[in-house]
Protein backbone atom coordinates (compact mmCIF):
# COMPACT_ATOMS: atom_id res chain seq x y z
CA UNK A 1 0.00 0.00 0.00
CA UNK A 2 0.84 3.48 -0.87
CA UNK A 3 0.01 6.23 1.43
CA UNK A 4 0.22 10.33 0.52
CA UNK A 5 0.43 12.23 3.80
CA UNK A 6 -0.57 15.91 4.09
CA UNK A 7 1.51 16.40 1.12
CA UNK A 8 1.75 20.07 -0.07
CA UNK A 9 3.86 21.91 -2.68
CA UNK A 10 4.22 25.38 -3.70
CA UNK A 11 5.78 26.82 -6.24
CA UNK A 12 6.66 30.54 -5.43
CA UNK A 13 3.08 31.60 -3.69
CA UNK A 14 1.29 29.35 -6.05
CA UNK A 15 0.37 26.24 -3.76
CA UNK A 16 0.19 23.37 -5.95
CA UNK A 17 -0.84 20.77 -3.63
CA UNK A 18 -2.48 21.91 0.03
CA UNK A 19 -2.61 18.98 2.76
CA UNK A 20 -3.28 16.17 0.32
CA UNK A 21 -3.72 12.93 1.88
CA UNK A 22 -4.40 9.07 -0.01
CA UNK A 23 -4.07 5.73 0.28
CA UNK A 24 -3.69 3.73 -2.58
CA UNK A 25 -3.88 -0.15 -1.87
CA UNK A 26 -1.47 -2.66 -3.47
CA UNK A 27 -2.81 -4.56 -6.62
CA UNK A 28 -4.98 -1.66 -7.50
CA UNK A 29 -5.56 0.87 -10.56
CA UNK A 30 -6.08 4.35 -9.08
CA UNK A 31 -7.41 7.36 -11.06
CA UNK A 32 -6.54 10.26 -10.61
CA UNK A 33 -8.60 13.20 -11.81
CA UNK A 34 -9.20 16.72 -12.27
CA UNK A 35 -8.66 19.94 -14.64
CA UNK A 36 -5.95 21.37 -15.67
CA UNK A 37 -3.40 22.85 -13.09
CA UNK A 38 -5.47 20.90 -10.39
CA UNK A 39 -1.97 19.42 -9.09
CA UNK A 40 -1.81 15.86 -10.46
CA UNK A 41 1.38 16.03 -12.28
CA UNK A 42 2.82 17.71 -9.21
CA UNK A 43 1.54 14.97 -7.10
CA UNK A 44 2.74 12.43 -9.18
CA UNK A 45 6.34 13.54 -9.40
CA UNK A 46 6.22 13.69 -5.89
CA UNK A 47 5.20 10.10 -5.74
CA UNK A 48 7.52 9.01 -8.40
CA UNK A 49 10.69 10.97 -6.61
CA UNK A 50 11.08 13.40 -9.28
CA UNK A 51 10.44 16.34 -7.24
CA UNK A 52 11.98 15.75 -3.84
CA UNK A 53 11.02 19.48 -2.16
CA UNK A 54 7.63 19.06 -0.32
CA UNK A 55 5.96 19.11 2.85
CA UNK A 56 4.66 15.76 4.10
CA UNK A 57 5.49 12.33 3.31
CA UNK A 58 5.06 9.55 0.61
CA UNK A 59 4.75 5.55 2.68
CA UNK A 60 5.48 2.49 1.18
CA UNK A 61 4.50 -0.03 3.18
CA UNK A 62 4.09 -4.05 2.16
CA UNK A 63 6.19 -3.40 -0.29
CA UNK A 64 4.68 -1.62 -3.21
CA UNK A 65 7.74 0.37 -3.99
CA UNK A 66 9.75 -2.60 -5.32
CA UNK A 67 10.14 -0.54 -8.71
CA UNK A 68 8.49 2.52 -10.11
CA UNK A 69 7.66 2.74 -13.83
CA UNK A 70 6.66 6.63 -14.40
CA UNK A 71 5.41 7.26 -18.03
CA UNK A 72 5.52 11.28 -17.98
CA UNK A 73 3.04 13.32 -20.56
CA UNK A 74 6.47 14.07 -22.54
CA UNK A 75 7.27 11.48 -24.60
CA UNK A 76 11.16 10.67 -24.07
CA UNK A 77 12.58 8.13 -26.82
CA UNK A 78 15.69 8.38 -29.00
CA UNK A 79 13.86 9.38 -32.07
CA UNK A 80 16.96 8.36 -34.32
CA UNK A 81 17.20 4.94 -33.31
CA UNK A 82 14.40 2.02 -33.32
CA UNK A 83 11.52 0.71 -31.13
CA UNK A 84 13.84 -2.27 -30.41
CA UNK A 85 16.77 -0.57 -29.45
CA UNK A 86 14.57 1.92 -27.16
CA UNK A 87 13.70 -0.75 -25.22
CA UNK A 88 16.52 -2.31 -24.69
CA UNK A 89 18.70 0.62 -24.13
CA UNK A 90 16.05 1.42 -21.09
CA UNK A 91 16.43 -2.49 -19.98
CA UNK A 92 20.67 -2.00 -20.13
CA UNK A 93 19.57 0.92 -18.19
CA UNK A 94 17.94 -1.74 -15.24
CA UNK A 95 20.60 -4.07 -15.50
CA UNK A 96 18.74 -6.62 -18.10
CA UNK A 97 21.44 -8.43 -20.67
CA UNK A 98 21.30 -10.97 -22.84
CA UNK A 99 18.66 -13.64 -24.02
CA UNK A 100 16.55 -11.90 -20.63
CA UNK A 101 16.87 -8.46 -22.55
CA UNK A 102 16.26 -9.80 -26.21
CA UNK A 103 13.30 -11.88 -24.69
CA UNK A 104 11.74 -8.92 -22.56
CA UNK A 105 11.78 -6.43 -25.68
CA UNK A 106 9.88 -9.33 -27.67
CA UNK A 107 7.31 -9.65 -25.07
CA UNK A 108 7.09 -5.62 -24.79
CA UNK A 109 6.71 -5.03 -28.45
CA UNK A 110 3.98 -7.81 -28.34
CA UNK A 111 2.01 -6.29 -25.42
CA UNK A 112 2.56 -2.52 -26.98
CA UNK A 113 1.27 -3.55 -30.47
CA UNK A 114 4.56 -2.84 -32.22
CA UNK A 115 6.25 -6.12 -33.07
CA UNK A 116 5.79 -5.80 -37.03
CA UNK A 117 7.36 -1.83 -36.21
CA UNK A 118 10.19 -3.05 -34.12
CA UNK A 119 12.75 -2.36 -37.08
CA UNK A 120 11.64 1.35 -37.85
CA UNK A 121 12.82 4.60 -36.67
CA UNK A 122 11.26 6.21 -34.03
CA UNK A 123 11.06 9.48 -35.64
CA UNK A 124 8.46 8.08 -38.50
CA UNK A 125 6.11 6.52 -35.79
CA UNK A 126 2.97 8.21 -35.10
CA UNK A 127 2.31 10.14 -32.15
CA UNK A 128 -0.07 7.23 -30.38
CA UNK A 129 2.97 4.48 -31.69
CA UNK A 130 5.30 7.02 -30.06
CA UNK A 131 3.69 6.93 -26.53
CA UNK A 132 2.96 2.90 -26.99
CA UNK A 133 6.52 2.57 -27.00
CA UNK A 134 7.52 4.94 -24.12
CA UNK A 135 5.12 3.12 -22.38
CA UNK A 136 6.47 -0.42 -23.63
CA UNK A 137 9.92 1.60 -22.08
CA UNK A 138 8.94 1.62 -19.10
CA UNK A 139 7.48 -1.53 -18.34
CA UNK A 140 11.08 -2.96 -19.26
CA UNK A 141 12.15 -3.71 -15.54
CA UNK A 142 9.16 -5.52 -15.25
CA UNK A 143 7.99 -2.75 -12.24
CA UNK A 144 5.61 -3.05 -9.55
CA UNK A 145 4.28 0.14 -9.06
CA UNK A 146 3.33 2.02 -12.78
CA UNK A 147 2.55 5.63 -13.15
CA UNK A 148 0.87 7.14 -16.06
CA UNK A 149 0.10 10.36 -16.68
CA UNK A 150 -2.20 11.52 -18.87
CA UNK A 151 -1.38 8.55 -21.54
CA UNK A 152 -4.12 8.85 -23.97
CA UNK A 153 -4.48 12.57 -24.56
CA UNK A 154 -3.79 13.19 -28.56
CA UNK A 155 -3.45 9.12 -29.61
CA UNK A 156 -5.37 7.73 -32.00
CA UNK A 157 -8.25 4.77 -31.42
CA UNK A 158 -5.73 2.07 -31.83
CA UNK A 159 -3.18 3.28 -30.00
CA UNK A 160 -5.71 3.70 -26.96
CA UNK A 161 -7.00 0.35 -27.38
CA UNK A 162 -3.69 -0.57 -27.20
CA UNK A 163 -3.17 1.16 -23.76
CA UNK A 164 -5.93 -0.12 -22.46
CA UNK A 165 -5.08 -3.26 -23.44
CA UNK A 166 -1.67 -2.63 -21.50
CA UNK A 167 -3.25 -1.13 -18.44
CA UNK A 168 -5.42 -4.47 -18.14
CA UNK A 169 -2.58 -6.33 -18.49
CA UNK A 170 -0.96 -4.95 -15.84
CA UNK A 171 -3.99 -5.33 -13.56
CA UNK A 172 -4.19 -8.89 -14.15
CA UNK A 173 -0.48 -9.26 -13.02
CA UNK A 174 -1.48 -7.73 -10.02
CA UNK A 175 0.70 -4.52 -10.34
CA UNK A 176 -0.05 -0.96 -9.06
CA UNK A 177 -1.11 1.59 -11.24
CA UNK A 178 -1.39 5.25 -10.67
CA UNK A 179 -3.66 6.60 -13.73
CA UNK A 180 -3.66 9.86 -14.27
CA UNK A 181 -6.30 11.01 -16.52
CA UNK A 182 -9.45 13.94 -17.23
CA UNK A 183 -10.99 11.76 -19.48
CA UNK A 184 -13.61 10.38 -16.59
CA UNK A 185 -14.99 7.21 -19.37
CA UNK A 186 -11.30 5.84 -18.75
CA UNK A 187 -11.36 5.97 -14.95
CA UNK A 188 -14.67 4.69 -14.85
CA UNK A 189 -13.50 1.51 -17.10
CA UNK A 190 -9.75 0.69 -16.11
CA UNK A 191 -9.74 1.98 -12.38
CA UNK A 192 -11.05 0.27 -9.26
CA UNK A 193 -10.19 3.69 -6.87
CA UNK A 194 -10.27 7.46 -7.64
CA UNK A 195 -9.44 11.00 -5.98
CA UNK A 196 -10.62 13.83 -7.29
CA UNK A 197 -8.18 16.85 -7.36
CA UNK A 198 -9.08 20.48 -7.58
CA UNK A 199 -7.20 23.42 -7.07
CA UNK A 200 -5.13 21.65 -5.04
CA UNK A 201 -7.17 19.65 -3.01
CA UNK A 202 -8.55 16.36 -2.79
CA UNK A 203 -12.07 16.53 -3.39
CA UNK A 204 -13.26 13.01 -2.98
CA UNK A 205 -11.68 9.64 -3.00
CA UNK A 206 -12.73 6.19 -2.54
CA UNK A 207 -13.57 3.08 -4.75
CA UNK A 208 -15.32 3.72 -7.57
CA UNK A 209 -18.53 1.28 -7.09
CA UNK A 210 -18.86 2.87 -3.58
CA UNK A 211 -18.52 6.25 -4.86
CA UNK A 212 -21.31 5.81 -7.70
CA UNK A 213 -23.28 3.95 -4.98
CA UNK A 214 -23.35 6.89 -2.37
CA UNK A 215 -24.03 9.81 -5.01
CA UNK A 216 -26.53 7.28 -6.99
CA UNK A 217 -30.32 7.01 -4.87
CA UNK A 218 -30.17 10.86 -4.46
CA UNK A 219 -32.06 12.45 -7.77
CA UNK A 220 -34.74 11.55 -10.35
CA UNK A 221 -33.84 12.04 -13.94
CA UNK A 222 -37.09 13.63 -15.83
CA UNK A 223 -37.52 14.59 -19.08
CA UNK A 224 -40.25 16.11 -20.95
CA UNK A 225 -41.42 18.81 -23.68
CA UNK A 226 -41.49 21.10 -21.56
CA UNK A 227 -40.92 19.78 -17.36
CA UNK A 228 -41.34 23.29 -16.13
CA UNK A 229 -45.18 23.03 -16.77
CA UNK A 230 -45.50 19.62 -14.77
CA UNK A 231 -42.74 20.09 -12.39
CA UNK A 232 -44.35 23.38 -11.24
CA UNK A 233 -47.27 22.03 -9.81
CA UNK A 234 -45.63 19.72 -7.25
CA UNK A 235 -43.13 20.70 -4.35
CA UNK A 236 -39.85 19.95 -6.68
CA UNK A 237 -36.39 21.08 -6.59
CA UNK A 238 -34.87 20.48 -10.55
CA UNK A 239 -31.74 21.32 -12.34
CA UNK A 240 -30.99 21.54 -15.95
CA UNK A 241 -29.19 17.77 -16.99
CA UNK A 242 -28.70 17.18 -20.43
CA UNK A 243 -32.23 17.14 -22.02
CA UNK A 244 -34.42 17.12 -19.25
CA UNK A 245 -33.73 17.74 -15.19
CA UNK A 246 -32.70 15.88 -12.02
CA UNK A 247 -34.87 16.26 -9.56
CA UNK A 248 -32.90 16.15 -5.94
CA UNK A 249 -34.45 14.15 -3.34
CA UNK A 250 -33.57 11.98 -0.09
CA UNK A 251 -36.31 9.54 -1.29
CA UNK A 252 -36.19 8.92 -5.21
CA UNK A 253 -38.59 5.71 -5.03
CA UNK A 254 -40.79 8.13 -3.27
CA UNK A 255 -40.30 10.87 -5.79
CA UNK A 256 -40.72 9.08 -8.55
CA UNK A 257 -44.20 7.85 -7.43
CA UNK A 258 -45.26 11.05 -6.94
CA UNK A 259 -44.00 12.03 -10.00
CA UNK A 260 -45.61 8.81 -11.94
CA UNK A 261 -49.01 10.60 -10.06
CA UNK A 262 -48.87 14.18 -11.01
CA UNK A 263 -48.47 13.04 -14.80
CA UNK A 264 -51.39 10.83 -14.47
CA UNK A 265 -53.49 13.66 -12.79
CA UNK A 266 -52.56 16.26 -15.58
CA UNK A 267 -52.52 13.84 -18.24
CA UNK A 268 -48.64 14.33 -19.06
CA UNK A 269 -46.67 11.43 -20.72
CA UNK A 270 -43.07 12.22 -19.65
CA UNK A 271 -40.42 11.09 -22.89
CA UNK A 272 -38.07 9.73 -19.65
CA UNK A 273 -38.63 9.44 -16.46
CA UNK A 274 -35.91 7.28 -13.60
CA UNK A 275 -33.91 6.80 -10.94
CA UNK A 276 -30.40 8.76 -11.97
CA UNK A 277 -27.62 6.36 -11.77
CA UNK A 278 -24.96 9.04 -11.83
CA UNK A 279 -21.46 8.29 -13.89
CA UNK A 280 -17.80 9.36 -12.25
CA UNK A 281 -18.52 13.01 -14.39
CA UNK A 282 -22.41 13.72 -12.41
CA UNK A 283 -20.24 12.89 -8.87
CA UNK A 284 -17.62 15.19 -9.88
CA UNK A 285 -19.98 18.06 -11.13
CA UNK A 286 -22.30 17.55 -7.62
CA UNK A 287 -18.54 17.84 -5.71
CA UNK A 288 -17.48 21.09 -7.37
CA UNK A 289 -20.57 22.11 -9.20
CA UNK A 290 -18.14 22.60 -12.53
CA UNK A 291 -17.74 20.81 -15.47
CA UNK A 292 -14.57 18.92 -15.75
CA UNK A 293 -14.66 18.45 -19.68
CA UNK A 294 -15.94 22.28 -20.08
CA UNK A 295 -12.80 23.38 -17.55
CA UNK A 296 -10.42 21.26 -19.25
CA UNK A 297 -11.56 22.35 -22.91
CA UNK A 298 -10.84 26.14 -21.91
CA UNK A 299 -7.92 24.81 -20.75
CA UNK A 300 -6.52 22.83 -23.13
N1 LIG B 1 7.53 23.78 -12.47
C1 LIG B 1 6.55 24.59 -12.10
N2 LIG B 1 6.80 25.87 -11.79
C2 LIG B 1 5.82 26.71 -11.40
N3 LIG B 1 4.52 26.36 -11.31
C3 LIG B 1 4.20 25.11 -11.62
C4 LIG B 1 5.18 24.15 -12.05
N4 LIG B 1 4.57 22.97 -12.28
C5 LIG B 1 3.25 23.17 -12.03
N5 LIG B 1 3.03 24.45 -11.64
C6 LIG B 1 1.73 25.02 -11.25
O1 LIG B 1 1.19 24.20 -10.22
C7 LIG B 1 -0.21 24.01 -10.40
C8 LIG B 1 -0.50 22.52 -10.55
O2 LIG B 1 0.05 22.08 -11.78
P1 LIG B 1 0.10 20.55 -12.22
O3 LIG B 1 0.87 20.47 -13.50
O4 LIG B 1 0.56 19.73 -11.08
O5 LIG B 1 -1.44 20.27 -12.47
P2 LIG B 1 -2.13 19.17 -13.38
O6 LIG B 1 -3.41 18.85 -12.70
O7 LIG B 1 -1.20 18.05 -13.63
O8 LIG B 1 -2.41 19.93 -14.73
P3 LIG B 1 -2.27 19.41 -16.24
O9 LIG B 1 -3.42 18.50 -16.45
O10 LIG B 1 -2.35 20.68 -17.03
O11 LIG B 1 -0.92 18.74 -16.34
C9 LIG B 1 -0.59 24.84 -11.62
O12 LIG B 1 -1.04 26.09 -11.17
C10 LIG B 1 0.72 24.99 -12.37
O13 LIG B 1 0.74 26.18 -13.12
Amino acid sequence: MLQVEKVSKSYGTNRALNNVSLTIPKGTCYGLIGPNGSGKSTLIKIISGIIRSYEGGIKYVGGVKGTLGYVPQDISLEEKLTARTNLEFFGQIHGLRGSTLKKKAEQILKDIGLLDRAGGIVESFSGGMKRRLNIGCALMHNPELIILDEPTVGVDPQSRHYIFNIVNKLKKQGKTIIYVSHYMEEIENLCDYVAFMDKGNIVEEGEIKELLNRYANTAVYFEAENPTKLLSKGNFTFTPYKTGVIIQTNDPLKTFTELVQLSRDHQFIPEQLSLFKPRLEDVFFQLTGTDLRDQSEKGE
